[in-house]
């Protein structure tokens, strides 16, 4: 009430002295509203002092189907305005040639910058949120850590054992049941337990029949929602949020970062004494035990400092984790909603997979050891790279469906791009994976098919000249560190459900990507599971 009173008041008093502000305020109203009318249908609009983000709001919840529509119709390459009051000029582009020349060819001159790195302050110092110089002495590391023989053990042992323990079984539970899952949600959960035992060496068995709840799990997903719409509205806006800490994004934010920082620092403290227990043992496990055991030789002297706290390993372990399930999780559900639309291409990965089977019975006493004990077939990793079909069919998913659809940089000094664009220092670069995906100029008229035979050559291989092409891992000196790391897992789980169960998704779904960071499903994706009779 006294709000009230307050507000009309003085805008009595306003009308009262000026009655030209009835006037002003009537044009200024006519004039939105005109504005309005004429621009509702079109695909981005730059409107005086707020520039884009009218258009950008407008589209939020459709946010990369919104991406497309630029590109269909402005080109590649597009220069948008922020608001008056920030200056900022946005570059969205997703030109392959624009893109390799960022990411890749003058690479140094496109950084992340101090606002992206902000955004994602979740993930502290980790690789996927420094620049320059850290970057590069964390990377070199990351680089040496996931070539290794031994890490790549690891990960297929852990993809490996997941799929047997806990997948197979789950999915052989709910054939029994004959009841429906989600399918989105059951990777995630997969993406978590093989990540978490990655990383840590512990699996937290959050894939199982009970469908258990986990802190860590949901505290990611919070997080992860909160920092989508740090990219919505204006950086000083959640900044502000944040210092005073108002809002429920930015409190929801700041409570999910407490259960993370803390279950993470278990984990850690709990490495450090598994490693004192077992002092003398060289047998490494996980990637944390790799990274704490590295010797003052191989670690670089920017690193040296920080290393020595937990700090580190906490950013290094969060990025990880990150990394690994936000990604690999989503794209095995789209993965598994178009070969569900596709039977051909089924047909074919099944074809696949029995001829890899058959080679491998023939081998003798191997494969009695990797029958579950309800006899059902688990590949490894020897058998996941002969299959050139069901990477190409993963390859081809990921090109419709990036599981990180944007890529955000800053542009340190003025430039010019391949197609003539003029870039000024300080603009915010947007390169729009799922947009690349899905152009005609880039893939061809059948852009929008799921065609896996795009991905092979003549010779029944993998086709290089495509494969350059596919931006969902990015290119250049930032390409994903864990590529491989995400195919042996993919390929672990897809080959084996494909290969024992048929998944029949529930007709009438209305299947959209959820406006996030990463391309999940918005309603997840509802399925039968049916054990498969293979002849
Ligand atoms: C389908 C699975 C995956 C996709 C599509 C994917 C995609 C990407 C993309 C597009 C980038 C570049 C981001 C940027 O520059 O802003 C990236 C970077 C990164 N990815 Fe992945 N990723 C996947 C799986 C993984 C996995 C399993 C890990 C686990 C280690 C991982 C760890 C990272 C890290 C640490 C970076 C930052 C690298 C750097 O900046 O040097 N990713 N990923």
């Amino acid at each position: 009430m006294h709000f009230h009173s307050i507000n009309l008041s003085s805008l009595e008093f306003y009308f009262k002295k000026w009655p030209e502000f009835y006037l002003l305020v009537f044009f200024c109203f006519l004039i939105s509203i005109r504005l309005y009318l004429k621009n509702k249908n079109q695909v981005l609009v730059h409107w005086p002092i707020v520039g884009i983000l009218p258009s950008l709001l407008q589209n939020a919840h459709r946010i990369h189907d919104w991406t497309v529509d630029i590109s269909n119709t402005f080109g590649g390459t597009i220069i948008g305005r922020g608001t008056i009051f920030r200056c900022l000029e946005i570059l969205f582009t997703c030109d392959p040639r624009n893109v390799k020349y960022i990411l890749s060819t003058n690479f140094s001159n496109f950084h992340k910058g101090s606002d992206y790195i902000e955004a994602f302050d979740l993930l502290g110092e980790g690789l996927f949120s420094a620049d320059s110089h850290f970057w590069f002495a964390q990377r070199r590391i990351a680089r040496m850590t996931f070539n290794s023989k031994m890490v790549r053990n690891i990960i297929s042992n852990t993809g490996q054992k997941v799929v047997q323990d806990s997948l197979l079984p789950l999915l052989a539970h709910v054939a029994k049941q004959s009841s429906v899952v989600d399918l989105e949600d059951m990777f995630l959960r997969y993406a978590f337990d093989t990540s978490i035992t990655i990383i840590f060496g512990r699996n937290p068995n959050y894939l199982s029949t009970s469908f258990p709840s986990n802190e860590l799990a949901n505290a990611m997903d919070d997080a992860s929602e909160a920092i989508f719409y740090r990219h919505i509205v204006p950086s000083s806006w959640w900044k502000l949020c944040r210092r005073l800490m108002i809002g429920s994004n930015e409190r929801k934010l700041a409570k999910a970062r407490r259960t993370i920082d803390q279950l993470l620092a278990k984990y850690i403290t709990a490495k450090r004494e598994d490693m004192l227990a077992a002092k003398g043992s060289t047998e490494e496990t996980d990637l944390l035990q790799v990274y704490m055991g590295l010797k003052e030789g191989e670690k670089d002297e920017l690193l040296l400092s920080k290393m020595s706290c937990d700090k580190f390993f906490r950013d290094t372990a969060m990025t990880f984790l990150s990394g690994g399930r936000d990604t690999t999780g989503p794209a095995l559900t789209w993965f598994f909603w178009l070969v569900s639309k596709n039977p051909i291409v089924e047909a074919k990965i099944l074809e696949e997979l029995k001829h890899v089977f058959l080679k491998n019975t023939k081998k003798g006493e191997k494969c009695s050891l990797r029958l579950t004990k309800r006899r059902l077939w688990v590949f490894d990793a020897d058998d996941l790279t002969e299959m050139v079909y069901l990477h190409a069919a993963l390859c081809e998913s990921l090109r419709l469906y990036p599981s990180l659809p944007l890529i955000r940089r800053g542009a340190r000094e003025d430039d010019v791009l391949p197609d003539g664009t003029v870039v000024k220092s300080g603009m915010m670069i947007i390169i729009s994976n799922y947009a690349m995906g899905r152009m005609e100029w880039v893939w061809g008229k059948d852009c929008l098919e799921f065609k896996p035979e795009r991905w092979i050559d003549e010779d029944g291989k993998l086709n290089h000249e495509t494969l350059t092409k596919l931006n969902s891992f990015s290119v250049g000196p930032r390409i994903c560190i864990g590529k491989d790391m995400a195919f042996v897992l993919m390929k672990s789980a897809a080959s084996a459900m494909l290969f024992n169960f048929h998944v029949e998704v529930l007709e009438g779904q209305n299947i959209q990507p959820k406006p996030s960071i990463v391309l999940q499903m918005k309603d997840g994706l509802m399925v039968r599971i049916k054990e498969r009779m293979l002849s």
